[in-house]
């Protein structure tokens, strides 16, 4: 085997291992909000999971450090929140580009209920945000969010399939184009974005918009210390 193909290798193993952690903490999580055990079982179960953590922080990552999982160049984003397989906290969302649009598939537990039944509408946002980031990054350039709108027209059902969908609109027609001596074009891009349940994918629940920039380099200076943000 040559030396790439071994750290090939290692990093499937390892994200294996960081999704069969995710899963499993995704299922006490869930577990947990719908539990109405005892208290005494709760308790013990409290005690138990709190024994865990130590084994977990033994080796620990800091802010801006990247995880194994995300090797620069790979893209990658084992722990975002919510497409991250080994984030517990993300559904995750299954995220696909068809035909430039991003579609993005997920059931939402008792985790994420706002209403009695229904979807928080801040994890709508959530969701939305990423599914519109995904739009923006499929032309070739992730940016960050600088506007994010939405319009909730339907309760979002929970333990139901949801479809999220995300494409590119018009860009500022009046603006101009300003390139600076950092070579962006300073133009925001327009994304919109959708959540229908998966069997009625017409009937749109919430409805997105977002406006999207390529930060520049000085801005990548400032807010990564320099390092590509989006590889
Ligand atoms: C991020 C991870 C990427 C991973 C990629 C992986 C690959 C997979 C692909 C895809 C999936 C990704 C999915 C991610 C989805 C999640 C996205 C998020 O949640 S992003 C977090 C929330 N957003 C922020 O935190 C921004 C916070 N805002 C700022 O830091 C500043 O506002 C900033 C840097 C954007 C601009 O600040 P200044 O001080 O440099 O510039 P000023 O003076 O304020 O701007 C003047 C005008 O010029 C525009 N402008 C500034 N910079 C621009 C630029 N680079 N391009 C175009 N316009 C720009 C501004 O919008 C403003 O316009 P006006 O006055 O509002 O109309």
């Amino acid at each position: 085997m040559t030396q790439q193909e071994d750290q090939q290798e290692e990093l499937a193993e390892r994200r294996a291992a960081v999704a069969e952690l995710g899963a499993a903490v995704r299922a006490l999580t869930d577990a947990a909000v719908v539990s109405e055990v005892d208290d005494a079982t709760l308790r013990s179960v409290a005690a138990a999971v709190a024994e865990l953590v130590p084994s977990l922080t033994a080796a620990r990552r800091e802010r801006h450090e990247r995880p194994a999982t995300d090797p620069p160049g790979s893209g990658h984003r084992w722990y975002n929140p919510v497409i991250g397989a080994g984030n517990p906290m993300a559904p995750p969302v299954h995220v696909e580009l068809v035909d430039g649009r991003a579609v993005g598939t997920c059931v939402l537990g008792l985790a994420y209920e706002g209403p009695r039944g229904y979807v928080h509408g801040g994890i709508s946002a959530l969701l939305l945000d990423q599914i519109l980031g995904h739009a923006h990054g499929a032309s070739g350039r992730p940016g960050m969010t600088i506007s994010l709108s939405l319009r909730y027209r339907g309760p979002v059902p929970l333990n139901t399939p949801l479809r999220i969908t995300g494409w590119l609109g018009e860009s500022d027609p009046g603006r101009p184009s300003d390139a600076d001596d950092h070579g962006d074009d300073r133009q925001p891009s327009h994304a919109i974005g959708t959540i229908s349940t998966a069997d009625e994918p017409d009937s749109v629940l919430v409805e997105a918009r977002g406006k999207f920039i390529v930060p520049n380099r000085k801005q990548v200076q400032r807010i990564f210390g320099g390092e590509d943000f989006a590889r």
